[in-house]
């Protein structure tokens, strides 16, 4: 049959197609599609949990010291172990005399969790303004009571409503969680990391949390009273005065992913640094699930020369999150991006350093729900002396990672492949 006839048929054919038949066959695609995921999702949850239990984590990893740097006009000391991070945020918040902002994701109500809540109401009861916030979502799972306060007169309690409205009108403004990690204490001493507050957290997870004193704490003070003043319930909640900086110095600078406000720069100063690098790049992500702009700047900086290393868990917590980002692995080692597997424990930080001279530490991930989605708070610092902290702590990490090589990477199964394949879609969701 001539072409011109044959399309002649298809398109008669098409016109008997009604709009039932179409929204069934669509119906039908969505419903397959759905069934491979969660099975695929099913398959390599239930498999990570009876090999965890086979072989449960150790927990253990090389620990770094505590060190202070001076920074600017501020001091900036970096944490690596929640212990040591833990007593010395219980150490400040025991020395407060005039306020405490505390916010935090999770705060589980384990011995840990307890102890930040004894020293909290215990300062709020001697008369130090406390001001509190926490997510809802991320509390989901721990008891009512213990998210109960009592009524005191300086004790403030924010709970991040678990509910967003915004998912259903489709107004950003109105999405996103309290991803923040954050203590201020007399506007003196700040705090601010990976660390969410739980017993896990002091021993069994490797993740980073800065501690800064001195003016630039001014930083971290802020970007606690805007999201106050911004989320506050106007009957319940005092108005925090805002005092306007006390400090512009560039060399320490928060950057406040926002989404009532419309701001993600946390992403920007990712995107910025990499893009400048021209000796190396050295991440570390408990969940790498990198959005275009990031893997093309980290690909394009290791075409160019640049030594870009990421350490990331072998296996982290979300097994999921970690499915998705083996989607990217196969185009970063080919760009010549060196991939580090951390054994035997999570790694939570969230950090970057840049040819020796420029740091971020925060709260945000590299996935889409930290970069684009979910309030967040990172310090970007540039000096040199707090950037060889960092490196030597990479080190240091380095010491207890396999590396995924190329030769490797290529030679996982088929079955690996589909389930790499059925998952890719959910990258952009975590
Ligand atoms: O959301 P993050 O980065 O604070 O991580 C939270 C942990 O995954 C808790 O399961």
């Amino acid at each position: 049959m001539p072409l011109r006839s044959r399309l002649g048929h298809a398109i008669l054919d098409l016109q008997h197609i009604s709009r039932r038949d179409v929204w069934r066959a669509v119906r039908w695609y969505v419903g397959a599609v759905a069934t491979v995921q969660a099975a695929a999702i099913t398959t390599v949850v239930t498999v990570d949990r009876i090999r965890k239990r086979r072989e449960p984590p150790t927990g253990e990893f090389p620990r770094t010291a505590p060190a202070t740097i001076p920074v600017a006009d501020s001091t900036v000391t970096t944490f690596t172990y929640g212990a040591d991070l833990y007593e010395d945020m219980l150490a400040s918040i025991r020395s407060a005399e005039r306020t405490i902002y505390f916010e935090t994701f999770i705060w589980k109500s384990d011995e840990t969790g307890q102890a930040f809540k004894d020293a909290l109401l215990a300062a709020a009861r001697r008369g130090v303004d406390v001001y509190i916030a926490f997510d809802s979502w991320g509390n989901f799972v721990v008891p009512p009571s213990f998210k109960r306060f009592p009524e005191l007169a300086n004790l403030h309690v924010l709970r991040f409503p678990f509910f967003r409205p915004g998912l259903l009108t489709m107004n950003i403004r109105k999405t996103g969680r309290d991803h923040r990690k954050l203590l201020v204490v007399d506007g003196a001493i700040g705090y601010v990391g990976g660390y969410n507050i739980g017993s896990l957290y002091a021993t069994q997870w490797r993740d980073t949390h800065l501690r800064v004193d001195g003016p630039s704490v001014w930083e971290l003070e802020n970007a606690f009273v805007d999201f106050w003043n911004d989320h506050r319930r106007r009957r319940r909640h005092p108005e925090i005065p805002d005092q306007g900086a006390r400090s512009w110095d560039a060399r320490i600078r928060s950057a406040q992913n926002a989404p009532a406000r419309l701001l993600f720069p946390v992403r920007g100063i990712y995107l910025e640094a990499i893009d400048r690098a021209q000796d190396h790049i050295y991440i570390t992500q408990g969940y790498f699930i990198p959005d275009r702009e990031i893997l093309n700047g980290l690909m394009s900086a290791a075409r160019r020369g640049v030594d870009v290393k990421v350490l990331i868990p072998e296996v982290s917590n979300h097994v999921i999150a970690d499915w998705a980002a083996r989607s990217y692995y196969s185009r970063l080692l080919e760009a010549g991006v060196t991939l580090w597997l951390f054994q035997g424990a999570m790694v939570h930080a969230k950090t970057m350093t840049v040819d020796g001279r420029w740091t971020t530490v925060g709260t945000t991930n590299i996935d889409r729900l930290s970069m684009t989605g979910n309030f967040e708070i990172n310090l970007e610092l540039y000096d040199d002396d707090l950037a060889a902290q960092m490196e030597s702590i990479f080190a240091t990490d380095l010491t207890n990672c396999r590396e995924l090589t190329r030769e490797e990477w290529q030679s996982r199964s088929a079955l690996e492949r589909v389930f790499e394949r059925i998952l890719r879609p959910l990258g952009p969701l975590l």
